[in-house]
């Protein structure tokens, strides 16, 4: 049996696994779930009430119901059709950090039904608490309260947001995306060419976005005092540089939640939007870099609340699409998946930034919990989640 690695940035040895295990975000599938949803994700957070009631009316008017969870059924479809074509028989388990089906429950569903060895692929592509390490924690946790760490492996794919596979989709899109503003522009008699590109992302606090994928070598090599900011101007120079090099762009943030006097990353992308408006730019494309699937962060703070304040500003407005269940998408999973099994094992792991390709195990301290270390998974010198061969006990 494999062992984790010791090394900085480390590749994982091929593995045989029985299972993958798609996770993510959940979200509530109706009226009476929004709030004990809302609790489950703010759990020990300390997000203020008027931001919970602020955002239970997201949910509220889609009838209680976020997009996500059929989203993820979607995409857990496409994967095992795509798995399928390739005669890969790996079943595809789906779990949730806030909501049902809850991860504890299905690592031991599937501890139950036979399996021993299980791939995490996440929803989430870069690195940052909420996006890696929560996650490997969530397992950790789950393991050590079913009583299964040691019994049932599991480990997790390598954070993705620079694969082909989730970045070609956003050139495809913001091409498109593009050329709808400038024809709207034409066609309103105004100068066509007269467009910014705003990748938009989840803001998260400064602190956290500073720890997020830390090291010292990192740190140099970014030249970001963040690897979170790092990865996603990283992207979106690789999406510019395809789709026209000469096009003016940034990145912007969205969605803040906490306390106001904690710090998160800006600037908000309302307040950039009314920047560009006031620099004489008449229309904008904006492109959903941070995330994989159009779920209620999309819907509400993008197609709702920017395209508003776009009206409000006089900005042609156009939103990209999100990767979803694009055929290059689904690929690109099934190829992550494919990186880390000996059935069929991949040499080739591409990346389409100078940053990746990302490593499979973290180091101790990345994308760090400031409010207590957890048991976790895929961490150089944790054996929480190796098979017991290689925890070096019984
Ligand atoms: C980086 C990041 C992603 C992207 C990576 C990924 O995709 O995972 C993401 C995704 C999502 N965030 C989501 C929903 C929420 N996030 C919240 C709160 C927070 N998110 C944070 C960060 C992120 N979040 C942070 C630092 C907080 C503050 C509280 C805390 O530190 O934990 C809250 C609480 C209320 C509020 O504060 O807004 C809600 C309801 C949904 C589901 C949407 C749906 O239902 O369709 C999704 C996919
Ligand atoms: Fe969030």
């Amino acid at each position: 049996m494999s062992v984790a690695p010791k090394t900085e940035n480390a590749v994982m040895a091929p593995a045989e696994y029985d299972a993958v295990l798609l996770a993510s975000f959940g979200g509530p599938e109706g009226q009476d779930d929004v709030i004990p949803f809302l609790r489950n994700v703010t759990r020990g957070r300390g997000i203020p009430d008027e931001r919970l009631e602020e955002v239970s009316h997201h949910y509220r008017a889609n009838g209680g119901i976020s997009p996500i969870n059929a989203q993820n059924r979607a995409l857990k479809a496409a994967l095992e059709a795509e798995l399928a074509a390739r005669n890969i028989s790996l079943p595809v388990l789906w779990g949730n950090r806030n909501w049902d089906p809850y991860i504890p429950a299905v690592l031991q569903d599937a501890y139950d039904s036979g399996h021993r060895r299980i791939l995490m692929l996440t929803t989430s592509v870069y690195s940052s608490y909420s996006s890696c390490r929560q996650y490997r924690e969530d397992i950790g946790m789950a393991l050590t309260e079913t009583g299964l760490d040691g019994k049932l492996a599991v480990d997790k794919v390598r954070q993705y947001f620079d694969h082909p596979g989730f970045v070609e989709p956003f050139i495809e899109g913001t091409a498109a995306s593009l050329a709808t503003v400038k024809a709207a522009l034409a066609a309103a008699g105004k100068d066509p060419q007269s467009v910014h590109v705003m990748f938009a992302t989840h803001s998260i606090p400064t602190r956290d976005a500073q720890a997020s994928g830390r090291s010292e070598l990192q740190t140099m090599i970014f030249e970001q005092d963040s690897a979170y900011v790092a990865q996603h101007l990283a992207n979106a120079e690789a999406i510019m540089a395809r789709v026209d090099p000469a096009q003016e762009f940034s990145l912007v943030y969205q969605s803040r939640s906490g306390a106001p006097h904690v710090p998160w990353l800006e600037p908000d992308i309302n307040d950039a939007l009314a920047d560009i408006a006031a620099a004489g730019t008449q229309g904008v494309v904006v492109v959903p870099l941070g995330f994989i699937s159009d779920h209620m962060e999309v819907l509400w703070d993008l197609d709702t609340e920017a395209k508003e304040t776009c009206a409000e500003l006089g900005l042609a407005f156009d939103r990209a699409p999100t990767p979803s269940t694009h055929q290059k998408f689904v690929e690109g999973l099934v190829d992550l998946i494919c990186e880390r099994t000996v059935q069929n094992n991949i040499a080739d792991r591409p990346a389409m930034t100078k940053l990746g390709p990302w490593y499979d195990v973290c180091n101790p301290g990345c994308c760090a919990n400031f409010r207590g270390e957890k048991p976790a998974i895929a961490e150089v010198g944790s054996t929480v989640g190796l098979p017991a061969a290689a925890q070096g006990g019984s």
